[in-house]
This record gives structure tokens, C-alpha cells and sequence, in this order.
């Protein structure tokens, strides 16, 4: 099996990746992870695609494979369904021994995650990520949590998996508009860290909606490197790592301020698109450098403007952003395609003129 180390000051281990769910017991026996109780968390969607295909090949060498189900999507991406975790955690007497699996996109690694760091204090889990959007970006790093009040992904902390196992053939059954979703990440990496990757996915749109297997993996294998650099070198987002919330400070406002009508990375898309702005404001990049960020985005399906929010309520929903200190709102911005800067010092005026340019005509 291909594979890519993360190796973050806490831990260090790979992601693996295949076309099928046979392999991952060689990786459990290279763990020594075998001999245990074993829970699957995933939601019913990725259930009934894929959640007794990885159970059958569990079964082969765990004689007790639990299996938690929750109601897919973002709105449950809360508290609630992780009391329902711990729960079912106790009813089948899962012990510090125990391994989670977490099955499925980001809000169920997201989930698991938490759920396993928190259970008895902390019990290992695998990330087995079913959309591109958690293969390239999620599955990696270590952020687990959920949203509070809405508000995202305000409770959580930073656990690293065992180990990430990417089934690659699992997007053969994701929806066109998840698999756009994914690629707002995949731009985002090749914004802030690189130019060739970016151009790459600029002129791959085609073969990313035939679902080209040789052009996905080269894809996700590229962003896992990419995340899998910057995690490595500072895995509590002390500095450096938060370039990789490029387009998150507005995006999340607005999921927030939606209720998740929109999609995770189709808000990261408008954020990206606000952000690159501020950029040509302050002088970084050019108007046509803009125009090539939007036609990009625009070209995978993903939106550019926002139309139905105030200016005030975004700003006021950015104040909460994890990266404000002192009421400072502080932007990840490009100096060049490629390359990302964090900027603290930008004026509330400056910030919401980006936001009125999210509200404009595309020109
Ligand atoms: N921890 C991190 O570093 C990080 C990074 C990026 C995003 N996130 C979080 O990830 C979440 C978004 O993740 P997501 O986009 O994967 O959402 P998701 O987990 O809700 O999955 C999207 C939808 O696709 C379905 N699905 C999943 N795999 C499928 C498959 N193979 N075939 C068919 N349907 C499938 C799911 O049931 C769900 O309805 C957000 O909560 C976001 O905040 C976390
Ligand atoms: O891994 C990171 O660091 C990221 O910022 C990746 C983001 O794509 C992701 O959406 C992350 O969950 C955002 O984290 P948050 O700390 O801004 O909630
Ligand atoms: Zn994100």
C-alpha cells in the first residue's frame, strides 16, 4: 500500500491508502491493534454503502465489531449525538483496550475523534474517510470536535488517529455536489502552499467529475502531503497551521449564519474568494489573480458570492472565529498563488468591504 507519514510532535503515523477495505487488517496487525473490542461510528448514509463491507472484513479477525449509526449530516454534529457515543460506549462495555473506527466524512471523523479522546480519557481510532473532502483534508491532523450552539466546532480538541485508511474507490457513490465540496479544500491547498498543484487542479475539472481515478489519487495523495507538512510542524496551530484556515474566517461565519444550508466547503469557497480580495486590497496579489481564484472555484461548482446575509451579523459571527485574539480578527491572505501570509492588522472597515464584494454582481 502507498503511504504518507504525519508526524506530528505528539505521534507520528500514516495514511494509507488503497482500493478497497481488505487491507486494512495487515495495518491493525502492524499496529498491534488486533485482540480487542472494535466500534464502527459512521452515519446511515455511509452505512448502507459501505458499513457492512468494512464489518464483514473486521469480522475476519475481531470476534466483537460494534456499530454506532447516526443520522447523517452537519445539524448533528453536536453534543447530543456524542452523549448517544459514550452511551452505547458503556452499554457494550467498550474498555481503554477499545478501538473506534470512524467511518465517513468529516463530521463523522470529527465526531469519533472527539468521542474517542474523551472516552475514559482517550482510546485509539482509525480514520476511514469516505468523502474527498475528509480524504484530503479531515481524516488529517488531528482536529476533532463539534459544533456548539452552532457555532463551529467550538468544543474539541487535538488527537491524532492510529492510523487513516483511504479507500479510494468509496467516491464511486459520492454526490457531485460532496465531491465539489472536497475540491474547496483541495484549491485551498494549492493556494496557500502550491502553485503547480493549483494549476493542476485548474485544468483537471473534467476528469475530477468523471471521477478519473489516476487524477483523484494523485489529488488526494498531493493534498495529504501538503497538510501532512504543515501539521507535522505544528500540531496545536500555534503559528504556522493556521494558514490552512485560508477562507475559514469568513466561510464559517457564514455556515454558522445559514444553519449549514450550505456545504462546508462551499462556504470555505465564498471565505477563499473574500479573502482573496482583502488580498488584492492590501496590494498582495492582482484583480486578475482574483478573477483566476473565482473561475476556478466557479468551474467546480462551487459559489463565489453570498447575497442573503448583513455585512454586520458576518462580522459579528467573525468575532468568534479561534483565531481572534484581543477582538483582533487575524486573515490568512496570498502574497502569490502559492503562498499564504497571516495577517492581523486589518481594519473592521477593510474586512467589511470584502464582505460587501461577496454581496456584489460577479463581473
Ligand atoms: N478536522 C478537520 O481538520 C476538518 C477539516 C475540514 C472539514 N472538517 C469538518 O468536516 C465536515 C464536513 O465533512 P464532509 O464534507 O465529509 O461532510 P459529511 O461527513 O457530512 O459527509 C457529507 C455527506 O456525504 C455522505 N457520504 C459520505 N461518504 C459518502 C460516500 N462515499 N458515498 C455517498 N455518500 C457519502 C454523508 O452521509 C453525508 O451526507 C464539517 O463539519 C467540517 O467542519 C474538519
Ligand atoms: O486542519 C486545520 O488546521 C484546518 O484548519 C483545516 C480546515 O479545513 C478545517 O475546516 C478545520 O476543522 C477548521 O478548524 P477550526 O479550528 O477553524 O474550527
Ligand atoms: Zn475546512
Amino acid at each position: 500500500m502507498n503511504k504518507i507519514l504525519v508526524t506530528p510532535s505528539s505521534s507520528s503515523y500514516p495514511i494509507y491508502f488503497s482500493q478497497n477495505f481488505d487491507h486494512i487488517l495487515e495495518a491493525l496487525h502492524h499496529h498491534n491493534l488486533l485482540h480487542r473490542k472494535v466500534c464502527i461510528i459512521t452515519d446511515h448514509t455511509v452505512d448502507s454503502y459501505y458499513g457492512n463491507q468494512l464489518m464483514d472484513v473486521l469480522k475476519r479477525s475481531y470476534d466483537d465489531v460494534f456499530k454506532f449509526i447516526f443520522e447523517a449530516g452537519e445539524e448533528n454534529k453536536h453534543l447530543n449525538t456524542i452523549q448517544d457515543m459514550y452511551k452505547f460506549f458503556i452499554e457494550n462495555h467498550l474498555d481503554r483496550n477499545s478501538l473506534i473506527f470512524a467511518l465517513g466524512g468529516g463530521v463523522t471523523g470529527d465526531m469519533a475523534g472527539f468521542a474517542a479522546a474523551t472516552y475514559m480519557r482517550g482510546i485509539p481510532f482509525i480514520q476511514v474517510p469516505t468523502t474527498l473532502l475528509a480524504q484530503v483534508d479531515s481524516s488529517v491532523g488531528g482536529k476533532v470536535g463539534v459544533d456548539f450552539l452552532q457555532h463551529k466546532n467550538m468544543i474539541g480538541a487535538f488527537y491524532q488517529p492510529t492510523f487513516v485508511y483511504v479507500n479510494l474507490s468509496t467516491l464511486k457513490t459520492l454526490p457531485q455536489k460532496q465531491l465539489s465540496s472536497g475540491i474547496a479544500e483541495v484549491i485551498k491547498h494549492g493556494l496557500i502552499l502550491d502553485d503547480n498543484y493549483f494549476s493542476f487542479v485548474e485544468s483537471s475539472t473534467d476528469l475530477v467529475f468523471d471521477l478519473d481515478e489516476a487524477i483523484l489519487e494523485k489529488i488526494i495523495q498531493r493534498s495529504c502531503e501538503l497538510k501532512a507538512s504543515i501539521v507535522s510542524q505544528d500540531e496545536k496551530e500555534l503559528g504556522l497551521r493556521e494558514i490552512l484556515n485560508f477562507g475559514h474566517t469568513l466561510g464559517h461565519a457564514i455556515e454558522t449564519l445559514l444553519n449549514f444550508e450550505l456545504l462546508h466547503g462551499e462556504c470555505v469557497s465564498i471565505g477563499m474568494v473574500g479573502a482573496a480580495y482583502l488580498s488584492y486590497k492590501k496590494n498582495l496579489i492582482s484583480w486578475e489573480i482574483l478573477k483566476r481564484i473565482e473561475k476556478v472555484l466557479q468551474s467546480y461548482h462551487l459559489p463565489i458570492r453570498i447575497n442573503q446575509l448583513e455585512s454586520e451579523e458576518i462580522y459579528q459571527q467573525m468575532l468568534l472565529d479561534k483565531k481572534v485574539k484581543n477582538n483582533k480578527i487575524k486573515f490568512v491572505l496570498l502574497s502569490s498563488i502559492g503562498n499564504a501570509v497571516r495577517v492581523g492588522d486589518l481594519n473592521e472597515e477593510l474586512i467589511k468591504s470584502s464582505i460587501s464584494y461577496l454581496k456584489s454582481d460577479v463581473q
